[in-house]
């Protein structure tokens, strides 16, 4: 659930020698919109105000030069680290020392003593979190805390009500959410008692507070070997999915780095690769989407229907070939019930994007004989002993299989677009940034779903017109 951390010396060694044509690729920057005046005029007016005493103060408590080259801005993005010297491709661009970063380990004991082992890392941070920010000016960590953002201005979908919810419930994110706000709601049950015992420090803590801070975790910490850290400046960094340059850790030196991964001029925005996240974990964890991520995917579901008089022998054929060679090469693997399907760039083209799995499912949910099974057995057996990767030797059969694909695309393009159209107009304005968060999410699942069919759409016609040949 976090941004991907690199760790381990030997991954950051090799990340300093990243090769030359890294630094060659196209890709989005956002300049800031500076007046015609020399650049470090227009880097200080650049500058976050209410950011001014955090850089010198996390100098002063790390003891060290955090960065001399970034500096704190606004972008469209919100908060944002900007160029402020020039950067050349494999410099070094910010050193944060573990000993200012905040980890569970920060809790006090007498309070960690009291956690269940059911109580997880980004629960014990979350804590640390809370605590800081009830202790507000008095905290030793108050110039970070307080650069944090409220929860108004944060749209992780975790943070959706129920009624803002149900914009998305075509999509499996809807689900994804509801899994992932009853595990917060456990947590919060684990952790009530503690926070009960602590009354000087927790009075009146509610779910809804406890929600923020565990989403400031999920949306701003990396995975580390203290469990999860919130490493402060580098979480000022903004996500583009183009980028190479990623947080690494020398767990050696005991610091987190970034080495840029290409050259920015002064007052450029620079952008580092959270992952190679679909809008799906963008929205659930971040609150924001990617238009066009080349990322993106969408969960299909295929099932094999009841009525079907061969229903337990497909089932048991499908159960023992299912193994792990079951995954595509590519990671587009199959997820308990449901297939993860990707943008198919040409409908006359491969496929790729549409998962072998699914493809094979439909092959053996077509087969009308117990004969037509055995033998896709056997030809497993012969083979790799994957089920179904190969066209059906009956031609109308495959179409038959990729048929049924399409007429399942098809249906949910339509509940797609009923649900598109029932977004109307709303009076908040959190609401309004939430309906436009929806509409750009199914909107990128549409075009996914889409390019697929018209992809299968093609497959099927191109096999009946060699047919007819
Ligand atoms: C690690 S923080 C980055 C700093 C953040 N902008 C701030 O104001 O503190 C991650 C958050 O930044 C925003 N963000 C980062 N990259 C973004 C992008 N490409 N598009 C839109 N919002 C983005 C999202 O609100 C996300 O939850």
């Amino acid at each position: 659930m976090f941004m991907q951390f690199v760790t381990g010396f030997q991954i950051y060694s090799s990340a300093i020698q990243r090769p030359l044509w890294a630094t060659s690729r196209c890709r989005i920057r956002t300049r800031c919109n500076f007046s015609n005046s020399s650049y470090p005029h227009q880097v200080l007016q650049y500058i976050d105000e209410e950011c001014g005493d955090f850089l010198p103060w996390l100098r002063q408590k790390s003891g060290a030069e955090i960065s001399s080259v970034l500096s704190i801005g606004k972008s469209i993005y919100g908060r944002s680290l900007f160029a402020c010297k020039p950067i050349q491709a494999g410099d070094c661009i910010l050193k944060v020392p573990y000993s200012v970063q905040l980890a569970p380990d920060n809790l006090h004991p007498s309070i960690n003593s009291l956690l269940g082992e059911d109580v997880g890392n980004v629960a014990k941070l979350a804590l640390v979190i809370l605590l800081h920010q009830r202790f507000g000016e008095a905290s030793e960590w108050a110039p970070y805390i307080s650069c944090l953002p409220r929860v108004e201005d944060m749209h992780s979908t975790v943070l959706w009500s129920d009624e803002e919810l149900k914009m998305i419930k075509i999509s499996s994110l809807y689900h994804e959410t509801l899994k992932h706000k009853g595990q917060i709601e456990k947590d919060f049950s684990s952790i009530k008692h503690v926070l009960d015992s602590f009354p000087e420090y927790f009075d009146g803590v509610t779910l809804h507070e406890f929600k923020h801070a565990y989403n400031l975790v999920e949306s701003r910490g990396w995975v580390s070997t203290r469990g999860v850290s919130m490493i402060p400046f580098a979480d000022f960094f903004n996500h583009d999915a183009n980028s190479e340059t990623d947080v690494l850790s020398d767990d050696f030196k005991q610091v987190s780095e970034v080495i840029a991964d290409e050259n920015y001029a002064p007052g450029d925005e620079v952008l580092i690769r959270y992952g190679k996240f679909s809008n799906a974990r963008l929205l659930l964890d971040f609150g924001f989407i990617i238009p066009r991520n080349k990322y993106d995917q969408v969960k299909v579901e295929v099932n094999a229907p009841p009525n079907d008089h061969l229903h337990a022998l497909k089932l048991d054929l499908l159960h023992r070939h299912t193994t792990p060679s079951l995954k595509d090469v590519n990671d587009l693997s199959s997820q308990e019930n449901g297939f993860m399907v990707m943008e198919v760039k040409s409908s006359s083209g491969k496929g790729r994007g549409i998962p072998q799995s699914l493809r094979a499912l439909a092959r053996v949910l077509c087969c009308t004989s117990p004969q037509e099974l055995q033998d896709l057995a056997m030809e497993a057996t012969q083979n790799d002993g994957r089920l179904a990767r190969i066209p059906l030797k009956n031609r109308d059969r495959e179409v038959e299989a990729h048929q049924l694909l399409h007429s399942r695309f098809s249906h949910m393009i339509e509940n797609y677009k009923a649900a598109l159209e029932s977004l109307t107009h709303h009076s908040s304005e959190k609401h309004r940034r939430r309906m436009q968060l929806a509409r750009d999410f199914l909107t990128g699942e549409l075009r996914i779903l889409e390019s697929a069919s018209s992809w299968l759409k093609n497959y099927c016609q191109t096999l009946k017109q060699r047919e007819s040949v």
